[in-house]
């Protein structure tokens, strides 16, 4: 496998465990305890690593940082999210976003997240991302699409947002995870 292109955006994806429970459905966060957005809740996730499938990533990323078990063939990609920051280039991240309705384990905090249930109508908005708020919440009502985040000069608050819904996404640059939704683009 070659070396990942520094110049390309980093390749990474967030897993989000969906519970439907008694009283509604719960989300599955974490606070970050290191690294980039340190200190904000977060969706489980990470960089994908080098002969990995993005669903791969999203189990082993959610595995090491809740504890919580799911198999990749069971996770629904639901969203791209193409973080850029034109101010810190070397940061963009092209995002691929899975909702895991099948999982097992209790989630337990780790050395990343100290993980937490919440009820879709309560997401820790003002924790999280600037952008969360823009993306999450419609992912989690059921739209699938694709949205470009483009990162004030601070790297925090947003410049731009855009949103293509799928069938009909026409992204200026083809991820190489296409493959992984045949069934959302029909
Ligand atoms: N604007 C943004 N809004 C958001 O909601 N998530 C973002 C974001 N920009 C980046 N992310 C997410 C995507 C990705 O899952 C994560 C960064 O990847 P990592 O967790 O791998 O970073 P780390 O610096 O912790 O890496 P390691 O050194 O591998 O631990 O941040």
């Amino acid at each position: 496998m070659a070396a990942a292109d520094p110049s390309m955006p980093t390749q990474v994806v967030l897993c989000l465990p969906v519970l439907r429970g008694l009283n509604g459905a719960q989300v599955l966060l974490g606070l970050k305890r290191h690294g980039f957005g340190a200190g904000r809740v977060v969706a489980p996730g990470g960089k994908i690593e080098p002969g990995e499938a993005p669903a791969e990533a999203a189990a082993r990323e959610l595995r090491e940082e809740t504890a919580v078990m799911t198999d990749s063939d069971s996770l629904e990609p639901a969203a791209r999210v193409y973080f850029r920051f034109p101010y810190a280039p070397a940061t963009d991240m092209d995002c691929t976003v899975f909702l895991a309705r099948d999982f097992t384990g209790p989630a337990k905090a780790t050395d990343e997240l100290e993980p937490a249930w919440y009820p879709l109508g309560h997401l820790p908005l003002e924790r999280m991302w600037d952008d969360s708020a823009l993306w999450l919440g419609l992912l989690l009502s059921g739209e699938r699409f694709d949205a470009v985040v483009v990162l004030a000069e601070d790297n925090e608050s947003v410049a731009r947002f855009s949103k293509v819904d799928w069938p009909d996404s026409k992204m200026p640059s083809q991820p190489a995870t296409n493959a992984d939704f045949p069934d959302i683009t029909q």
